[in-house]
């Protein structure tokens, strides 16, 4: 579905991302994983042409892309952001749905699936931290793109939203992918099919568990045991 190849990126003298390269199917969740400053955030940004960066190669179904036209293709929903913080909740989605051109009864599915009814009237800056996160994903899940570039989807939700918004995520995959960037590696194990482990800017590994397993050399052991053994 999509791919890119030699993704470079520095600040000044420091190069903050070399040579990052992957693929990803439709259906699939692909993780980016790694320590703090490890390069997640520029990656994402960089994808989506946020950041400027080198690029050897953007591919969508095979055909090469240049980077502005990788946002006909690409979401990306930042961490943090708090759209229209002044207006009603209810505003802000209609603006969005008809912002991307989504349907009455997909808008209403996300309201209903994130349980947004009980704020729709409430003033976005006066939402909680759960509910500020239910709103942005229900922003990201308005939007029309089928690569979906979400930063953080599960902070600020307990460990039964958290698997409620996974198996959202994964209702939403039909024709799509996604690529999240998780910092909790219990949460990652659950939801992604594989990963992109990035150290210092640079692909550490990338595959499913067993591959990074093997990598790290254990014959055993979860996604935070293999990610101790290869950073
Ligand atoms: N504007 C900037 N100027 C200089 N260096 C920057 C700038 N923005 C980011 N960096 C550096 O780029 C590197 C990658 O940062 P990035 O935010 O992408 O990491 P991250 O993996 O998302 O980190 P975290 O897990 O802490 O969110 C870090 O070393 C960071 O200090």
């Amino acid at each position: 579905m999509f791919s890119c190849q030699g993704i470079s990126r520095r600040f000044g003298q420091a190069k903050v991302l070399s040579d990052i390269g992957f693929s990803l199917q439709s259906g699939e969740i692909l993780g980016i994983i790694g320590p703090n400053g490890a390069g997640k955030t520029t990656l994402m940004e960089c994808l989506t042409g946020l950041a400027p960066c080198e690029v050897h190669s953007l591919r969508w179904q095979g055909r090469s892309l240049c980077p502005e036209e990788a946002r006909r293709y690409l979401y990306y929903l930042p961490d943090g952001i708090l759209p229209y913080p002044d207006h009603p909740v209810a505003v802000v989605l209609r603006f969005f749905q008809q912002l991307y051109g989504a349907g009455d009864e997909h808008h209403a599915f996300l309201v209903g699936r994130l349980g947004l009814e009980s704020v729709l009237n409430q003033r976005v800056h006066t939402l909680s931290k759960g509910y500020r996160r239910r709103l942005l994903l229900a922003v990201g899940l308005l939007s029309t793109q089928p690569l979906l570039l979400l930063d953080e989807p599960f902070d600020g939700f307990d460990l039964r939203q958290t698997l409620d918004i996974m198996s959202l995520l994964r209702e939403m995959l039909k024709d799509r992918a996604l690529l999240l960037c998780i910092h909790q590696l219990s949460e990652a194990e659950k939801i992604c099919d594989r990963f992109l482990l990035l150290n210092e800017g640079q692909v550490v590994a990338l595959g499913n568990l067993e591959t990074l397993r093997a990598q790290a050399g254990l014959e055993a052991g979860g996604l935070e045991e293999v990610f101790l053994g290869l950073v």
